[in-house]
């Protein structure tokens, strides 16, 4: 059957005309009062996009590390049986709203076919949007289907459907780092949370880095939690890609020499072993996007880099200085160059202040001062002169502050205990509750039946509706 036709009797209308949103769903409502906004001034990178031509693709690999995760199965299956082998609108069912962002309305959904395969739905509707945001559906479109990484979204599913673009990525339900902050007591994790989530962080900075994409939207905001507790980097709309051209770079590393003492040309176990400090040139594999350059203006007010206020260009340093934002705000409750108003925030940003602590006391903790100087390293205003600008992430996961941390078992670490950190598993109460708003939406389905027969719908009346009950006041892009 037609898209075209099918579309208006799945559930995704359905529930674009809900006026249900999850309130106890951290993500949603807390970002809905209080998710700082990401500033886009102009967009005139070099994009490297290929337009989206099919109808319906599937992302499909047999090499993506989540290969054997049940839900690509569960996707599979549903595939194999549908008659063009592509995964369709009809095959989900929407569970509940979760958000609204610049762009779209993400859904809770499942397969129709199995329950347990639960996703993450952002659609997109096309028609509304300026020729600037379609540039970013665009770029978060590219951006998603590059990424195999477990700190970053899979996308399952691209789905073209009329002028609605569907994007399946994972579902997060921890909410968002920033939600979780905000649960902290005086808005602060210990210093152990904030190593756990600015590693895993660094990582997935590292691995799109390695792949020529700037990021460019760092903030607590954007950090999902999975079901795991584990991060996952979101919203890749303001992304900018660069080539990567991987190189060897020789950097000065201390080394302890041993040198044994030989007499006559013979050599004895017994002779004195002196061992001296020495520097040796070490080569290094660096896949960075150091000359990546842009000039848009895009990001979150406290989190905008000096060199991205000034205008002059920017590249892969952006996301360094903003991971330096990112720590001190984990560790503070709040950014360093933060003003009275948007504008003074700037100001603060491009004069030559540099990065301040406050006193607070119970923050003086173990690895104060190794944080401190990562911070300081990192809210460098040089870009040229800032850790991690050069040589990349490496630099800087061999600063003393993730001392101890094993990088390649990040994956594997517990995530910290935290306040409010992770979900509690649905009991009876829950079913209960969700079991009353399938009643009411069931109430609402027939309503659209019985008004669809009286005449054409107007869905973007009912979207005007939802979007305004859902969303009190975002802190939302500028
Ligand atoms: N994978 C996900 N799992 C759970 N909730 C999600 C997921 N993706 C998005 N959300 C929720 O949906 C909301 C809207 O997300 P979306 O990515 O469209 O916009 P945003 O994060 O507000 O960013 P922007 O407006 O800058 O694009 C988010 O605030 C979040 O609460």
């Amino acid at each position: 059957m037609d898209e075209e036709t099918y579309f208006p009797d799945t559930d995704l209308e359905f529930s674009f005309t809900s006026t249900t949103t999850d309130r106890t769903f951290p993500s949603s409502s807390a970002r809905s009062s209080l998710a700082r906004s990401s500033l886009t001034l102009s967009f005139n990178d070099r994009l490297s996009c290929s337009t989206t031509t099919a109808a319906s693709t599937t992302n499909f690999t047999n090499l993506h590390h989540r290969n054997l995760d049940p839900r690509w199965s569960a996707i599979k299956a549903a595939t194999n049986l549908s008659s063009d082998g592509k995964l369709h609108l009809s095959h989900l069912k929407l569970i509940r709203h979760l958000g609204t962002g610049n762009l779209g309305r993400v859904f809770l959904c499942q397969l129709r076919d199995c329950s347990s395969a639960t996703f993450a739905l952002k659609v997109i509707d096309r028609e509304s949007l300026s020729n600037k945001k379609l540039s970013h559906v665009q770029m978060e479109g590219e951006i998603l289907s590059m990424l195999d990484h477990p700190f970053l979204p899979t996308l399952y599913a691209h789905i073209e459907a009329s002028h609605y673009t569907c994007l399946l990525i994972d579902y997060c339900p921890n909410g968002d780092l920033h939600s979780l902050l905000r649960k902290q007591p005086g808005n602060r994790f210990p210093l152990s949370a904030v190593r756990f989530f600015a590693a895993e962080v660094l990582v997935a900075l590292e691995y799109l880095h390695a792949l020529g994409i700037v990021y460019r939207d760092l903030k607590p905001e954007n950090i999902l939690l999975r079901e795991d507790g584990h991060i996952m980097l979101s919203d890749f709309d303001l992304c900018f890609k660069a080539d990567v051209v991987p190189t060897f770079k020789f950097l000065r590393r201390k080394s302890r020499k041993s040198r044994r003492n030989c007499f006559a040309g013979e050599c004895f176990g017994s002779v004195m072993d002196s061992r001296e400090e020495e520097e040796e040139l070490v080569p290094e594999f660096v896949a960075e996007p150091v000359t990546a350059f842009s000039r848009s203006c895009v990001g979150t007010h406290e989190y905008l880099a000096p060199e991205l206020v000034s205008g002059n260009g920017h590249g892969n340093g952006v996301d360094w200085w903003a991971f330096g934002i990112f720590i001190y705000e984990l560790i503070y409750g709040t950014t360093p160059f933060k003003g009275g108003s948007k504008d003074s925030t700037l100001r603060n940003i491009a004069s030559s202040r540099q990065v301040r602590f406050l006193h607070v006391a119970e923050v003086e903790e173990a690895g104060m001062a190794e944080a401190k100087d990562l911070i300081e390293k990192l809210l460098v205003k040089d870009p040229r002169r800032r850790l991690g600008c050069t040589r990349g992430a490496q630099d800087i996961k061999r600063h003393p502050f993730f001392n101890g941390i094993k990088w390649p078992l990040i994956r594997h670490y517990k995530p910290p205990e935290v306040v409010g950190g992770v979900a509690r598993k649905r009991g009876h109460g829950h079913v209960g509750h969700v079991k009353r708003r399938r009643w009411f939406w069931k109430r609402l389905d027939s309503l659209l039946m019985r008004n669809r027969n009286k005449g054409s719908l107007n869905l973007s009346s009912y979207y005007d509706y939802v979007h305004n009950s859902y969303n009190n006041k975002p802190r939302k892009h500028a």
